[in-house]
C-alpha cells in the first residue's frame, strides 16, 4: 500500500530501461488530467456548435425546440469546474480474474504496517508494472469501449450489468465525475455511475471484484497532488483510514454543500445504487451523509433511467429554502441540472399563505383524519337529480328520464374517479343517452359539432349543476370551514365537536388538549375566512388541505422519484401531498427520529411510510458520522434518552474536533468575543441561538465590526452566520457558537429535539456559552 503526497515536480519522461518513479507516476496521472479536461473542453465546443446550428437541420419548429432543448442541456452538463477534480479514481483490473479469498486478516496486518516509505513504495510499482500498466499517459485500457463500461452516450446497457469482471480483466479506468471520451471516442475517464464503476466503491480485500489495485487521488484546488493505492490483490484495505477519505472529511466547509462522489462509502453506494423501483427509507444520525445519499441517489437514477426520468422528473424535497439554497449545487457538479428542488410550502402553492395557525389548530388540519373529511366532503356534493332532463334541438325534443339520470350517477360514482372527471363523465353519458335517441329518430349519427352543443345545452348544465357542481379545491376547503353543519356532516364520528369548534371557530364548546389554558382566550383557526375564496387568507396547514381537495377534484400529475429530505417533520397530511406526486414513482425517504421537531413529528418511520403510499419500503440505518467529531457528538448524545426515540447514535469517524463549554454572565460580549477568536481559524462561523436572540445578536456582531449573512445567503458572503435556531436542521459550519442552550429548549415544545440538532452542526469545533444552567440532561 502507498500513499504519496507531494507537490508535483516538473513531468520527467521515464528512460526505456528505468522503472517509473512515483514522481513519474504522479506526472503520468497530471497529463492524464491535462488530456481529459481538453477533451471535455472539445466535447463542450462541439455541443456549443451544435447548438448555434442545430435549428438549421431540424426538419420543423417542434423538432428545432426539442434539439436545442436537448443541447442546451448537453452544454451545461459538460461545464467544467478546474476546481474539482475531472477525476478521482483509478481502477486497475487483474490480468486474471483472482479468486475471492478471506484476506481480512492480512488485510488489518497490511495496513498496520503501511508506511510512506520508499520500500513500500518500489514494492507498489512494481506490483503495477505486474498488473500490466505502465506509467504511461495513456491509460492501457484504450480497448474499453461503450459496451465493456456499460455507457453509450450516457445510457446504461443491459450487457454491461451482466458482465463479470472478467470482461475488464487487465484494464485501467479512470474513474471521474462524468464520462469524458477522446477524439477516437475511446474513455479517458468513466463516469462514478457506469457499472464497472461501481468496484471503485464496493470492492475489498475480501471481495475484490477482479480489482488488483484501487488508486485514490488527493487534489489540492483542482491539482493532483497525491494518490494511495491500496493492492486489493494482496489483501491490503484501507477503508476509512484512507488519508484522502480523511482529508475529504476535515477539509474546512466554505459555502454551499460539495457533492461526496470521491469518498462515497460501501454502505452509502448500497443506497445510492438502489433499483428505481425501491423505495428506501435512511434512518441516519445526524452527520451520516442522509442528504449526500439522496443527492447521489438521485444523480445515478437520473444517469441509469435518463430518457424515462427526464419525462416523468427528478424531485428534491428540502425542509426550508436555506436547506434547498444549501445543497442546490450539488447536482449541478455532478453534471445533473435539471432536478426540480421545492419545500413542501412550495408545492401547495395555490394559495398565498397569509394567516397562521395556533399550534392546536394545525394540528388538527395535519391530522391524517382529514384527508377522510375532506373525501366526505366532496362526495357529499354529489347528489340526485329531481327532474328529467328535456332538450330542444331544432324540431326535435329530447327527453332522459329519472331512473336513467340515477342510475347512470351511480355508475360514474362507483368508478371513484377524480370528481371533476367524474363531472366530465356524467356529461359524457347524457350526451351519449341524446345521441342514441337522436340516431333512433334521424337514422344518422350526429357530428361532433353537436355532441359538443348538447353537452354544454342549458339543460344539460343544469342537470350537471345540480347533482354533480363544478368545485373548486379552494372553494372546497372554504366552503367546510365556513359552514359548521357542512363540516359536522363531513367529520361525524371523526373529529370532536371541540376539534370541529377549533375549524371553524363558530361554537362554544370546551377546548381539547392542547387548547387554551383555563380562562385564556380558546384558539381559533388562524384562516380569516373572506366571503369567497379569493378574499380568505389562508394559514399555511390550509394550502396543505387545498392540496389534498385538489387530489380528490383532479387528477394530480407524478414524478418520476421523488428524494424527500428531513422527513421526520413531515406531518399525516404533508406525507400525502408528496404520496399525490410519487403514486408512480418510487421515493428516497432520508431522516433522523431523533431530530424531529414539529408537534406532529414521527416516532416511527412505518407510519410515515403509511401515509406516503409506500408501506414496504425498505428501512435502512446509517450509523457511521462524518460531520460531528466524537467529543462533540458525545455531548449531544447525552441528550438522546430524553428523546423518546429508539434509534441507533452515530459513531463518529472524526477524533480531531474541539468542544467547550463556558458559564458566562455577559452572553452576547462572550458570543462577540467567541466569534472573533473563531475567525482565527479558517472555515465557516455560525452562532446559532433561540430565534428572538438573533437580531440582538447580529447587531452586536456588527458593532463590533463583524459582518454577518443569513443561512439563506448561499456562501461567497461573510463567513460569520447568525442562524435561529429553527432553520439550521440539515446545515454545518466549521466551528458553531450555541448561545444559551435553555432559550432554545424552552422556546418550542419539542425543544430538547431541537437543541439536539443545534448541537450536531458543528464540523469541527463548538463552544457553548451559556449563563443559565444547561439542561438537564447535559448538565
Ligand atoms: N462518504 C463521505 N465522504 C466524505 N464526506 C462525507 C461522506 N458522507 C457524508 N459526508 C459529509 O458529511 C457531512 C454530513 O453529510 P450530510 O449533510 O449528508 O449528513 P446528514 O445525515 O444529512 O446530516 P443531518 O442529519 O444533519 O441532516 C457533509 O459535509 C458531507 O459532505
Amino acid at each position: 500500500m502507498s500513499l504519496h503526497a507531494q507537490q508535483l515536480p516538473q513531468p520527467t519522461q521515464p528512460t526505456p530501461h528505468r522503472p517509473p518513479t512515483l514522481d513519474d507516476e504522479l506526472a503520468a496521472e497530471q497529463a492524464h488530467l491535462s488530456d481529459s479536461r481538453a477533451a471535455l473542453a472539445r466535447m463542450r465546443e462541439r455541443a456549443e456548435a451544435l447548438f448555434a446550428t442545430g435549428d438549421k437541420v431540424a426538419g420543423d419548429r417542434y423538432t428545432a425546440e426539442q434539439l436545442g432543448r436537448h443541447l442546451a442541456r448537453r452544454v451545461a452538463e459538460l461545464a467544467d469546474d478546474p476546481r474539482t477534480p475531472l477525476f478521482f479514481g483509478r481502477l486497475d483490473f487483474g490480468s486474471t480474474t483472482p479468486a475471492t479469498t478471506d484476506t481480512s486478516n492480512t488485510a488489518t496486518s497490511d495496513l498496520a504496517t503501511a508506511t510512506d516509505t520508499a520500500a513500500t513504495t518500489d514494492l507498489d510499482l512494481t506490483a503495477t508494472a505486474d498488473t500490466g500498466a505502465t506509467a504511461d499517459t495513456t491509460p492501457t485500457n484504450t480497448a474499453g469501449t461503450a459496451a465493456t463500461t456499460g455507457i453509450e452516450d450516457g445510457d446504461y446497457t443491459e450487457q454491461a450489468a451482466s458482465a463479470g469482471y472478467g470482461e475488464h480483466a487487465g484494464r485501467r479506468y479512470h474513474v471521474g465525475r462524468r464520462h469524458v471520451t477522446d477524439e477516437q471516442g475511446e474513455p479517458l475517464v468513466l463516469d462514478w455511475r457506469a457499472p464497472v464503476s461501481r468496484a471503485f466503491y464496493q470492492a475489498s480485500a475480501r471481495d475484490p471484484q477482479g480489482l488488483a489495485v484501487r488508486r485514490r487521488f488527493g487534489f489540492d484546488n483542482g491539482r493532483l497532488t497525491s494518490f494511495e493505492d491500496e493492492h486489493l490483490d494482496r489483501g491490503e484495505e484501507l477503508g476509512t483510514a484512507s488519508r484522502i477519505l480523511t482529508a475529504e472529511i476535515e477539509r474546512p466547509r466554505v459555502g454551499p454543500m460539495r457533492d461526496i462522489v470521491a469518498t462515497i462509502q460501501p454502505e452509502q453506494d448500497e443506497l445510492v445504487r438502489a433499483d428505481l423501483s425501491e423505495s428506501i427509507c435512511v434512518q441516519g444520525a445526524p452527520g451520516t451523509g442522509k442528504t449526500a445519499v439522496g443527492l447521489h441517489r438521485a444523480a445515478y437514477l437520473l444517469y441509469l433511467h435518463r430518457e424515462r426520468l427526464r419525462r416523468s422528473k427528478v424531485l428534491v424535497v428540502g425542509p426550508n429554502r436555506a436547506f434547498l439554497a444549501y445543497i442546490a449545487a450539488v447536482l449541478p457538479a455532478l453534471g445533473e441540472v435539471e432536478v426540480e428542488q421545492a419545500t413542501v410550502e412550495d408545492l401547495v402553492d395555490r394559495v398565498v399563505v397569509r394567516a397562521v395557525d395556533p399550534p392546536a389548530v394545525a394540528v388538527i388540519k395535519h391530522d391524517a383524519r382529514m384527508a377522510e373529511v375532506l373525501r366526505r366532503a366532496v362526495d357529499a356534493y354529489v347528489g340526485e337529480s329531481t327532474e328529467p332532463i328535456v332538450v330542444s334541438d331544432g324540431s326535435f325534443r329530447w327527453r332522459i328520464g329519472l331512473e336513467p339520470l340515477h342510475r347512470l350517477v351511480q355508475e360514474t360514482r362507483a368508478e371513484q374517479l377524480p370528481y371533476a372527471l367524474g363531472r366530465e363523465r356524467v356529461r359524457a353519458r347524457v350526451v351519449g343517452l341524446l345521441q342514441r335517441q337522436a340516431e333512433a329518430r334521424r337514422a344518422e349519427s350526429p357530428s361532433e359539432a353537436w355532441l359538443r352543443r348538447m353537452g354544454r345545452s342549458k339543460p344539460v348544465t343544469t342537470f350537471l349543476d345540480a347533482v354533480w357542481p363544478a368545485l373548486t379545491p379552494d372553494g372546497l376547503v372554504h366552503a367546510l370551514l365556513a359552514d359548521p353543519a357542512r363540516l359536522a356532516a363531513a367529520a361525524d364520528g371523526l373529529l370532536t365537536p371541540a376539534e370541529q369548534t377549533l375549524l371553524t371557530g363558530q361554537d362554544s364548546t370546551p377546548t381539547p388538549t392542547g387548547g387554551g389554558a383555563p380562562g385564556s382566550s380558546r384558539p381559533r383557526s388562524g384562516t380569516k375566512l373572506g366571503r369567497t375564496p379569493k378574499a380568505t387568507r389562508w394559514s399555511a396547514a390550509d394550502a396543505v388541505l387545498i392540496d389534498e381537495a385538489a387530489g380528490l377534484i383532479e387528477r394530480p400529475g407524478s414524478y418520476g422519484h421523488v428524494v424527500v429530505d428531513e422527513a421526520q417533520d413531515l406531518s399525516a397530511m404533508q406525507c400525502r401531498v408528496i404520496a399525490r406526486r410519487s403514486e408512480h414513482g418510487s421515493l428516497t425517504l432520508l431522516g433522523d427520529l431523533a431530530q424531529a421537531t414539529a408537534p406532529w413529528a414521527a416516532t416511527d418511520w412505518r407510519v410515515t411510510l403509511r401515509h406516503l403510499g409506500k408501506p414496504d419500503a425498505t428501512v435502512v440505518p446509517l450509523t457511521v458520522g462524518f460531520r460531528v467529531p466524537a467529543d462533540v457528538l458525545a455531548f449531544a448524545n447525552r441528550l438522546l434518552p430524553s428523546l423518546a426515540v429508539d434509534v441507533p447514535p452515530a459513531e463518529s469517524l472524526r477524533r480531531d474536533g474541539v468542544l467547550t463549554v463556558r458559564t458566562v454572565t455577559d452572553l452576547v460580549g462572550a458570543t462577540v468575543a467567541e466569534v472573533g477568536a473563531a475567525l482565527a481559524h479558517e472555515g465557516s462561523v455560525a452562532v446559532i441561538a433561540a430565534d428572538d436572540a438573533v437580531d440582538r445578536l447580529v447587531a452586536a456582531l456588527a458593532a463590533a465590526g463583524i459582518e454577518t449573512a443569513t443561512a439563506a445567503d448561499a456562501g461567497g458572503g461573510p463567513r460569520v452566520t447568525v442562524v435561529p435556531a429553527t432553520v439550521v436542521k440539515g446545515l454545518e459550519y466549521d466551528h458553531v457558537v450555541v448561545v444559551e442552550p435553555a432559550d432554545i429548549v424552552a422556546a418550542e415544545p419539542r425543544g430538547l429535539h431541537r437543541l439536539y440538532v443545534v448541537l450536531t452542526r458543528a464540523v469541527s469545533r463548538m463552544s457553548v456559552l451559556h449563563s443559565a444552567p444547561l439542561p438537564a440532561p447535559l448538565g
